[in-house]
């Protein structure tokens, strides 16, 4: 692919490319990434809840936080990808860079977990008035 800043690679505008790299870094992440995959689902059944009694307020609350803590997790690996890809030997500064990584996402996965609580006990309720 052509790197716009430094003029290499291969020239043109190829949407279709693109959507194809995204999906494989994708599959990667929830194929190989139980911790991914396993969170996506938990969001996946909660958005589908909200989808389908139109509560778009909850629903884009919980996408927002559901595509901010996938996007900390596919960083972070990443970056412990490149890591391993210098060295797998035990190293204090590949520690510090993953240490730092993982904290990043860590946040970011505490916040989708505070909303996802949050949101899962609005799901409670909305069935609670339904019966
Ligand atoms: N080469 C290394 N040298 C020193 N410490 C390392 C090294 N690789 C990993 N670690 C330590 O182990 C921790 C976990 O790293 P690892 O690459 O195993 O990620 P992981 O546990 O698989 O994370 P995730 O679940 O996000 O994939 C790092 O945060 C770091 O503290």
């Amino acid at each position: 692919m052509r790197n716009k800043f430094l003029g290499t690679g291969e020239t043109g505008f190829h949407p279709l490319r693109k959507i194809r790299v995204v999906l494989s870094g994708l599959k990667y992440a929830v194929r190989y990434d139980f911790s991914v995959t396993y969170k996506l689902m938990l969001s996946a059944v909660v958005l589908s809840i909200f989808f389908f009694f139109r509560k778009w307020i909850d629903f884009l609350l919980l996408a927002a936080a559901t595509a901010m803590m996938l996007q900390a997790e596919l960083f972070n690996s990443a970056i412990e990808a490149v890591c391993d890809f210098i060295t797998t030997e035990k190293s204090r500064r590949v520690k510090v860079i993953k240490d730092i990584s993982a904290a990043a996402a860590g946040i970011c996965i505490l916040l989708w977990g505070i909303i996802l609580a949050i949101e899962t006990y609005q799901v409670l309720r909305l069935f609670s008035i339904l019966h």
